[in-house]
């Protein structure tokens, strides 16, 4: 059978670098309950605050890392589907993103034109949030339900500690962990921290003490993103061969006043050089893609901080990308998501 379509999902960038733009993909972005999770009426007030003076502060950064044919991510998540597309035996694979293009609508729409009985949703986050995975899923139902869709849509679980996942990972990066530097930092997307306690089933774990996350078990992990970010790194330096004294992790992209998950990504950066780190080391596998968070926030802004705190270097280690290892570790992953087909009698 070649009816089960493959829906690579990633958050999406606006259209272009005009401050129109990236105000109207910022407005939709930043308007998504699950994203700024407050009632309507006070996230439209807030929403509309910062969307006096963050577009055109957004825009100046995206411009410093556009690429001729477009936004990073969406450009690197197109080749990732390029590449995923002749290793997926199924079925039609397609991409979409969650905000502005291409839509879920109009690939999701694309898979069923090609006649497509059911669809595994793939959100490209290792790690699981609502303001990630759970919105994009639940656009792709409101898809189906508004064009009455009779199709079965499966979903890609978090794949934070999936084999597949952490061994692309390791061997993206060896090639730059065999040079010569003295820290690691494995720096995570950023949440406000009631995104992780209003998951929690019983709200007695989460942020309740200094060590939560590296015990978290069982339906605490399930839901905790903090705690999924951790063990992807703890397994991924286990793998790598890293000491525990060469590696740390943080969390990046703190907006607005809300305390956000930490240790935050900006106070490392001086943390380390007054330490005396000379050589840094950046990744961040929260991301598949690389996009504004990395070679902006990091690459650019980070580095200069990193630098005028004391430290000589900081070296980005790249996303997965398009890697062909991903790709097929991808692959891989979704594959194991299908259920066998029944028996023949
Ligand atoms: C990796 C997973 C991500 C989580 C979790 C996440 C949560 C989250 N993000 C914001 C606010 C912004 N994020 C922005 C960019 C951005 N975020 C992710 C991923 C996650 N976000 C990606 C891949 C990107 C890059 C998009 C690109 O075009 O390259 C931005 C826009 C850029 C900027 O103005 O800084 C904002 C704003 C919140 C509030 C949030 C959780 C509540
Ligand atoms: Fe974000
Ligand atoms: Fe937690």
């Amino acid at each position: 059978m070649h009816d089960h379509g493959l829906l690579l999902v990633n958050l999406g960038s606006p259209l272009s670098t005009e401050v129109k733009d990236v105000r109207s993909y910022l407005n939709q972005f930043l308007m998504d309950p699950h994203v700024i999770d407050l009632p309507w009426p006070v996230r439209r007030l807030l929403v509309s605050l910062i969307l006096i003076k963050r577009p055109a502060e957004s825009a100046e950064a995206y411009e410093q890392i556009w690429w001729p044919d477009g936004s990073p991510l969406v450009v690197i998540s197109q080749r990732l589907c390029d590449a995923v597309r002749p290793l997926w035996r199924h079925g039609p694979v397609e991409l979409a993103m969650r905000y502005a293009e291409p839509s879920i609508e109009k690939s999701l729409l694309a898979l069923v034109k090609q006649g497509v009985s059911k669809v595994l949703i793939a959100p490209l986050y290792p790690q699981f949030a609502d303001s990630t995975t759970t919105t994009a899923i639940q656009e792709a139902q409101r898809v189906i339900r508004k064009h009455h869709l009779t199709i079965e849509l499966n979903t890609l679980p978090a794949f934070y500690a999936e084999p597949e996942y952490l061994n692309a990972l390791v061997a993206s990066t060896t090639p730059t962990l065999k040079e010569d530097f003295d820290h690691l930092l494995i720096s995570f997307h950023g949440l406000p921290e009631r995104h992780l306690t209003k998951r929690e089933p019983n709200n007695t774990h989460c942020l309740k003490s200094a060590d939560c996350c590296e015990r978290a078990t069982g339906a605490v992990l399930d839901t905790c993103y903090r705690a999924q970010c951790i063990q992807s790194a703890q397994r991924f330096a286990r793998q790598a061969g890293l000491k525990p004294s060469q590696w740390s992790v943080s969390f990046q992209s703190r907006l607005g006043r809300a305390k956000w998950i930490e240790p935050y990504t900006e106070s490392r950066l001086d943390e380390l050089a007054q330490q005396g780190v000379k050589k840094l080391l950046v990744m961040s596998p929260a991301f598949v893609a690389d996009c504004i968070e990395t070679y902006e926030e990091l690459g650019i802004r980070g580095r200069e901080q990193f630098i005028a705190a004391g430290g000589e270097d900081l070296t980005l280690i790249p996303c997965l990308n398009d890697n062909a290892d991903w790709a097929e570790a991808l692959v891989r992953l979704c594959e194991k998501t299908l259920k066998p087909a029944p028996a023949l009698a």
